[in-house]
């Protein structure tokens, strides 16, 4: 008989899965927006995975087949980058796409889709990034206003569910609450402080991990995807404790991660399947 997946069974799945990030390290290779940059190595080194910032596209051939994941960012897209991003999306790692600020312009929706089309096992968004994609709306939307969100994360669930089904990817909207979708479960992550929101790349951090935890166990995306999502937004819990504002917080939120034990995780992660 298959246990049953409680609140409790999940928190042990995301310390398993952080536990599996420490022991194997997973190098990821991380073709991230130039913002971003720091804030996701830093979130991954912390988290014990091993990053990797390189966007050449002459190295992809040699480099990227020896990643345990690809994590692809488009928030500071440019015509140099989108040959390297469709060459480490091909080159059969596990990767995860995050389409940042995806209806500022209909070069960068475009790309997002060709991306899409290359099969990523996650994508990663806020509200209003996932139901532009699943709209595959254009730069004239009225509601857009960049990289930040103007929707909460349960306006854009039946988009996450239509878009998860098209694509074949998981996908998870991140927000308040967390949901993640394979077009089938739903599950959701109620972690994290809305502080999170005021320190800049955040949502780009919290990808990057995300690819790490594939990279860790590529056998569940799902599971992968709510638990970097849980496990990010506890530290920022914990981080918050100490914090004084943004800055503090994202110092604070990387101590967090690298302290992060057993019995915090599996008593303070919030994951669960959304009947
Ligand atoms: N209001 C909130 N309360 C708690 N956590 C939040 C809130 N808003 C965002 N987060 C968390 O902040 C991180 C970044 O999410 P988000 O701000 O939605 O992404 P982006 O930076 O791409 O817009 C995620 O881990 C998310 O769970
Ligand atoms: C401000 C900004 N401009 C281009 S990318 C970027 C960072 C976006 O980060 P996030 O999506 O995590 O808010
Ligand atoms: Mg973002």
């Amino acid at each position: 008989m298959e246990e049953e997946r409680t609140e409790a069974w999940w928190a042990r799945r995301a310390w398993a899965l952080l536990s599996a990030v420490r022991e194997r390290a997973p190098l990821v290779q991380c073709i991230t927006n130039l913002v971003s940059m720091d804030i996701a190595a830093n979130a991954l080194t912390a988290a014990g995975a091993s990053p990797a910032m390189l966007h050449c596209l002459r190295e992809i051939p040699d480099f990227t087949p020896r990643c345990d994941a690809v994590c692809i960012n488009v928030g500071t897209l440019s015509e140099e980058w989108l040959p390297s991003m469709r060459a480490a999306a091909s080159a059969g790692r596990p990767w995860v796409l995050d389409p940042v600020a995806v209806a500022a312009s209909g070069f960068r929706m475009e790309a997002c889709l060709e991306l899409l089309a290359l099969r990523p096992a996650v994508v990663r968004g806020n509200a209003s990034e996932i139901l532009a994609l699943a709209a595959r709306s254009d730069s004239s939307s009225s509601s857009f206003k960049g990289v930040d969100s103007s929707h909460d994360s349960g306006e854009a669930l039946q988009a996450a569910k239509a878009l998860a089904r098209s694509s074949g990817a998981v996908i998870a909207v991140s927000g308040a609450v967390d949901f993640i979708t394979d077009g089938e479960q739903v599950i959701s992550a109620s972690n994290g402080v809305a502080m999170m929101q005021k320190i800049t790349a955040t949502g780009c951090a919290v990808t990057a991990l995300i690819a790490a935890f594939v990279g860790a166990d590529p056998s569940d995306a799902l599971a992968a995807a709510a638990s970097a999502l849980a496990i990010f937004g506890l530290a920022g819990e914990i981080g918050m404790e100490c914090a004084k504002g943004p800055a503090s917080l994202r110092m604070h939120l990387i101590d967090a991660l690298y302290g992060l034990d057993e019995q915090t995780v599996t008593s303070a992660v919030k994951i669960a399947l959304v009947p």
